[in-house]
Parts: structure tokens; C-alpha cells; sequence
């Protein structure tokens, strides 16, 4: 076997021979609006309330506190964001898209440009031209104060540097200087720059391509009491799993979105297959100079993702589940897949769910479903596909928490053996066993925002009516669902 993730060569069997069987768990989503308050921390209950069942989705207002939520960008923005390079929608082999960038703009591209415009200012002839050099053959952006600081970011925001090296080459100076388009592209950029300043600098809507983010991922020290422990504990309590499979999970992701940022619609997770293993076990184990980690032959394996939201957005940014709930025989089904449904700058609001982003609110949803044989993972959902919104004005701040479990128990559970060693004691209280949960009937608040257009699913209401023809819902995850009060 010559991939970490092809499976070739590994022969596990499903159910390793273990003395005590790991469980998992998922909540029973009971009905839309159905609330339940959970005690994440002694004392302190936060509220969980269904938004979808199919997948089950939960919001969680004030999961984080706000100064949890400051204090995660703070940490996020010291550690430095870096611009998401997610492939270009419709892209074809391509995983990268700055490849795919430098075909297009490559195209009327001639050698006499740099030798006739470009190398008087490359002073240190070294083929590349920093932002003081680069500034030297652009007189239209010296003339408008623009300096080398603000070329700088203005080349990320505006995708100019396709091969992320911070310096323009002769192809990225032709792109810049001849490009129809790009110029425009400047002249807003600048405009924005003057009124709003750095917060609402313009990123370039790249409506093709999947996210136009900036991201980077955080971790808690070994220090007790650390806030992202703290946090760690309530997930915990929260998804009522082992803290070993909690604490095992990836570390938080940060993102960032401008005006213009967006994600399109995406699976968090991997379809389940035997050819490829889970990105977060084979990593831990394959990784060798023969062996060497091929990312793109390996699948994710998140049963769950709990997103916070870390500010309010002044308008867009909302998440959009563009399936949820939505009944593959029917007519609203079937036209929204005449459109390309995955592309939420268009069609954000002809999603069967959209959730608003406030700032310490959490949405928790399962991209699996658990297998009725064993309880372990099984099958993803189908209807989980989401992303986030186009961000019209103002900045978006999230925080992803993705809880991985391998679909092979027995590769979980070596990767978990293998990590014990390392992992820190957890509070009591954070105990599946211990904590408390309360039911109440549903509610009638408006926390989600229905969207009328191209669906007859239209208000809240006529989302009440679809519940009360479910039929009536018995626990089908795990038997100790509702064990307590
Ligand atoms: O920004 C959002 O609302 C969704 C983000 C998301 O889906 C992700 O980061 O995987
Ligand atoms: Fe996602």
C-alpha cells in the first residue's frame, strides 16, 4: 500500500476485540421548535432547540459568552488567517484554484511585455517584483496614494497573486495592467478602502469560486481552565459523547469572511466508503517517508459539526441548509435542482433553512446517521449539504467544531489508544451520565428565518403543519435518549 488513505493492504475488522464498547449518541430531534435545556456547566443550562430533523439541526443561543467570542478571534487574528484556496466550483481535476486562475489570465499573455515594461523596475533582477518595485510600473496606482502596504492586501483581496508568493511576476503584472475588468476591480477596491477602511475592505466575489474566506485553526495549551477547555468541557456535556472522543476531534477552525466572502453549499464530511480511510486515523498511523500523506486520498469523518457564531453581521452571512426537510418527491425538490442550488450568492434564500448568524449562537447538526445495527457511525445525511451566505456588509466571524469518528471502529480505537496518553482529565460535570436535560413542548419563537421563494414550505406555520402530520416520534438513535428529565 502505497497512499496513507487507500485501503489496500489494511484489513481491519469493523468491531475490533475490546473489553468495553465505545457509544456514540445522537439527539432525537422530536419535532421542529422542540426545546430541550442542557446543563453544560453546574448550574448553567443552555437551550437547544430543533430547527430541522432531517438532518437533525439544533441552534444553541449564547453557547459562547462574548468575551469567548472575543477572545477567539483575538487568538485567531495573532495567529494570522490565511486565504482559503478551496477549488473553483465546476473545476475539474483541479483542487487548487490558483492553477486554474493562472490558465485564464495567462491567455494574450506575450514575452515583450515584461522585457519592454516590466524589468526597467525589477531593480534587483531577480524576475519578480515586490510592491515597491511592482508600484514603480503601475503610475496610475502611485498617483492615487496607493502604497506598497495596501498593494499588498489589495493583491490577496483581489486575487492577483495567484501563486500566493506576495510578489508579481510578469504574468500576474500583465493580468493587472491589461486585463479588462481588473482595473475596475482596483477602483472599487479603492473606493471602499477610503470610506470604510480595513474592516470593509472588498474581496473580490469570485462567484465561482467555492469560499472566498480566510481561516486558520486554534488549539487549547495544557494550562486548566484554558477558555478553549472550557468550551471543550460544554461540547462535551453538549453532544453527550465520551470526552475521549471529544477531546481526539480536530482543533477549532477560525473563519473570517469580508464583503464578498461566502462559502457554497459543501458536505462537512466524506460519503462512507472502503476505499479511502478517515483523514483524522490514517494520519495518525500511515504517515511515513514511503507512505507519504496524500490528503486528497482520504476521506473526512465528522459525525457532527458545531458551528459559533463569533459577531453579528450587519447584513448576509447567514448559513443556509438549501435540503433540509425537504421531501425528494416533491415538485419544490425537483426544481431546485434545475438551478445550481450549491451557490449561495444567488440562491442563499431559496434554501429550505437558513439560520442567521448572532454573535455567541451555536447550530449543531449530524452528518451522519448512526448505523441501526451497531450504533456506530453510519451513512451520511444526505440533506446536511450547507454553507455560508454571501456577507453583504460588515465581517463574519465563525468557529467550526468538527467531533471525527472513524466508520471503522477498530481504527477509532487505535487511534484513540494511541492518544490517551496525552489527553487531560475532564470535569465530572461534563459527564454524559451526570448532567441534566429538560424537554419542553415546542415553541413558536422565531429564531430561523423561513424563506418563501420557490418552496411552499413558506412561514413557520406551514412548517408547524408538516410536523403535526410526522408521525409520532419514537427515540430510534439510542435507547438512553430520554433517560432523564
Ligand atoms: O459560514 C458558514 O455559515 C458555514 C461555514 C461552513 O460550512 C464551514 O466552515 O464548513
Ligand atoms: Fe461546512
Amino acid at each position: 500500500c502505497d497512499d496513507v488513505c487507500s485501503t489496500e493492504g489494511h484489513n481491519y475488522s469493523p468491531m475490533g476485540d475490546v473489553p468495553e464498547r465505545m457509544e456514540l449518541f445522537q439527539y432525537h430531534p422530536v419535532k421542529i421548535g422542540h426545546v430541550r435545556f442542557v446543563e453544560v456547566e453546574p448550574g448553567r443550562y443552555v437551550q437547544m432547540k430543533t430547527l430541522a430533523m432531517h438532518p437533525p439541526i439544533f441552534e444553541i443561543p449564547n453557547f459562547l459568552t462574548h468575551g469567548e467570542c472575543n477572545y477567539i478571534k483575538r487568538v485567531a487574528s495573532e495567529s494570522g488567517l490565511e486565504t482559503s484556496k478551496t477549488a473553483f466550483k465546476g473545476s475539474l481535476s483541479n483542487n487548487d484554484g490558483h492553477s486554474l486562475m493562472s490558465h485564464a489570465h495567462v491567455h494574450g499573455y506575450n514575452e515583450t511585455f515584461w522585457k519592454e515594461q516590466i524589468a526597467p523596475c525589477d531593480t534587483d533582477n531577480d524576475f519578480l517584483l515586490d510592491q515597491d518595485e511592482a508600484l514603480r510600473c503601475l503610475p496610475d496606482l502611485r498617483r492615487q496614494n496607493v502604497t506598497a502596504a495596501m498593494l499588498d492586501l489589495m493583491m490577496g483581496d483581489l486575487e492577483l497573486d495567484y501563486d500566493s508568493d506576495a510578489r508579481f511576476d510578469a504574468k500576474e503584472m500583465w493580468h493587472i495592467s491589461e486585463v479588462p475588468g481588473v482595473a475596475e476591480d482596483i477602483r472599487q477596491w479603492l473606493d471602499r478602502w477610503r470610506r470604510e477602511g480595513e474592516e470593509g475592505r472588498m474581496v473580490k466575489k469570485w462567484k465561482g469560486r467555492t469560499r472566498v474566506s480566510d481561516q486558520t485553526w486554534i488549539s487549547s495549551n495544557t494550562v486548566n481552565g484554558h477558555p478553549l477547555q472550557k468550551i471543550q468541557n460544554r461540547i462535551i456535556a453538549l453532544t453527550r459523547l465520551s470526552p475521549e472522543i471529544v477531546q481526539t476531534s480536530e482543533s477549532m477552525q477560525v473563519v473570517r469572511y469580508r464583503p464578498g466572502g461566502h462559502y457554497h453549499a459543501h458536505f462537512d464530511s466524506s460519503e462512507v466508503t472502503s476505499d479511502l480511510e478517515c483523514r483524522h486515523t490514517a494520519i495518525t498511523f500511515n504517515q511515513s517517508e514511503e507512505t507519504p500523506f496524500h490528503e486528497e486520498r482520504c476521506r473526512y469523518c465528522r459525525m457532527i459539526t458545531i458551528l459559533y457564531y463569533l459577531n453579528d453581521v450587519d447584513q448576509g452571512g447567514e448559513t443556509a441548509f438549501p435540503f433540509a426537510d425537504m421531501d425528494p418527491e416533491s415538485p419544490e425538490y425537483e426544481r431546485k435542482l434545475q438551478y445550481d442550488y450549491t451557490d449561495l450568492t444567488d440562491h442563499c434564500h431559496d434554501s429550505s433553512l437558513v439560520v442567521k448568524a448572532e454573535r455567541g449562537k451555536a447550530i449543531m447538526w449530524y452528518n451522519h446517521n448512526l448505523d441501526p445495527e451497531t450504533g456506530w457511525l453510519g451513512t451520511s445525511r444526505g440533506h446536511s449539504l450547507h454553507g455560508g451566505c454571501e456577507v453583504i456588509r460588515g465581517v463574519k466571524w465563525i468557529a467550526n467544531n468538527w467531533i471525527s469518528v472513524d466508520d471503522v471502529y477498530a481504527r477509532q480505537q487505535r487511534y484513540m489508544d494511541k492518544l490517551r496518553p496525552f489527553l487531560r482529565a475532564t470535569p465530572s460535570h461534563s459527564n454524559l451520565r451526570t448532567h441534566k436535560i429538560t424537554e419542553t413542548t415546542p415553541d413558536r419563537s422565531q429564531s430561523v428565518s423561513k424563506l418563501e421563494k420557490n418552496t411552499n414550505i413558506s412561514s413557520y406555520s406551514s412548517r408547524k403543519d408538516a410536523n403535526d402530520k410526522q408521525e409520532p416520534v419514537e427515540p430510534i438513535c439510542t435507547p438512553q435518549m430520554y433517560d432523564e428529565t
